[in-house]
């Protein structure tokens, strides 16, 4: 890894439900001072918003704002966008240390996320620093029940922060908590009443940094339960009886797997391949950190249904733990299917190659 690929601009994909609270979170960070300086990009969608007026007023052209944040409503390409963001700080017109998308409340995340990793200008420029939903616990219930963009949000989060708590009971909150914890046990959940929440806590969400420190991986991956076993994170039964779940809900699987061995790189490859392969619309997160065979030093990947970024490299092992780790969240995917198809991480491809008319045919029922 180069040092200008190290030095790459963060950017935070803050996504959330129609009127959860992004902008009102978004508005205290831009103040915060310890957030240095925000370019912030409001991605409508096509949507004719009005987000920006409540942030400061804000053409379509990128504008420096008094707080020292930049504002830009994207109407079209967030591509075009990110790219001259980076050619106006390069020219040394404009200076940020970092991005915050706001998609609008109805939107998948996937896209936004995909642009980071596939178009190689802003792959250069940009790395996602994690993607932060908005969950209102106050009307979050319904749109989890209405909308599969809610969900989607929520299965996409690195951190999820519940708004609203100061409008609901106890009860409420922690059934609708559960149930956000069952969509995606791997994010951690904070409260933010008003949109105040602790400085820093959103930001260096990802692990896919080669600095990185173990205890930045393992919230990353999120904790994974003790009395889980090998595979499989579902949540704590609660101490009440749950909401039933929407039909929404129950399409929607996670897991995960511990491996002590390293995982030689075709076995990996030939997993993540026919994953994407054959379910790859319905991936929802995939992250990891690797032991690849041979390999003095762990990877650390992620993805969002067919689109991966490069693995990135740490530096060493952040601990003398050197156990990979995969979660999943996928959808119309049983939890079965996800045991079984992380299950070929455990396998060796000495096993599973074999000659035919002078063809390698790898020999794997691929589960999913
Ligand atoms: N009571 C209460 N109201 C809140 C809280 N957070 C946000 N709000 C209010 O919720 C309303 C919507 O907040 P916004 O920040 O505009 O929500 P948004 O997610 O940006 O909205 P869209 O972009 O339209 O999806 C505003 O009136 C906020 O003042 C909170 O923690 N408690």
């Amino acid at each position: 890894m180069t040092q200008a690929t190290e030095n790459r601009c963060p950017v935070t994909v803050l996504t959330g439900f129609l009127g959860a609270g992004k902008t009102t979170l978004l508005n205290h960070l831009i103040r915060d001072p310890q957030a240095g300086r925000i370019a912030v990009v409001m991605n409508e969608f096509g949507d004719v918003g009005l987000d920006h007026d409540l942030i400061e007023e804000a053409t379509e052209e990128t504008v420096l704002l008094p707080s020292g944040c930049l504002c830009c409503t994207v109407l079209g390409d967030l591509a075009k966008t990110l790219q001259r963001l980076a050619q106006r700080k390069d020219a040394g017109e404009i200076a940020f240390d970092r991005v915050v998308i706001e998609t609008s409340g109805v939107a998948d995340p996937a896209p936004v996320i995909h642009t980071l990793a596939t178009d190689h200008q802003i792959a250069q420029a940009y790395r996602l620093d994690g993607v932060v939903t908005v969950a209102d616990a106050a009307t979050g219930m319904a749109a989890l029940d209405r909308q599969f963009e809610a969900v989607n949000q929520v299965a996409a989060a690195d951190l999820v922060i519940v708004s609203k708590t100061d409008l609901v009971p106890p009860l409420q909150l922690a059934r609708f908590e559960h149930r956000l914890g069952s969509i995606n046990p791997h994010a951690r959940q904070l409260h933010a009443q008003n949109g105040q929440v602790q400085q820093g806590v959103l930001f260096n969400l990802s692990a896919m940094r080669s600095t990185v420190e173990m205890a930045e991986v393992e919230t990353w991956l999120g904790h994974p339960d003790p009395l889980a076993g090998l595979s499989g994170m579902a949540p704590k039964p609660a101490p009440f009886a749950p909401a039933p779940h929407s039909p929404h809900d129950h399409r929607i699987s996670s897991a995960s797997v511990t491996l002590k061995d390293p995982i030689p790189a075709e076995t990996f490859d030939l997993w993540l391949d026919t994953l994407i392969a054959l379910r790859g619309p319905d991936i929802l997160r995939i992250k990891g950190i690797l032991h690849v065979e041979d390999a003095d030093y762990p990877f650390v990947f992620h993805g969002v249904q067919h689109i991966f970024e490069m693995p990135v490299p740490l530096k060493h092992w952040p601990s003398d733990d050197k156990t990979s780790r995969v979660v999943v969240i996928a959808r119309d995917m049983t939890q079965a299917d996800l045991d079984a198809s992380l299950t070929m991480l455990r396998l060796l491809p000495a096993q599973e190659t074999t000659q035919t008319a002078g063809i390698m045919v790898h020999s794997i029922d691929m589960p999913v």
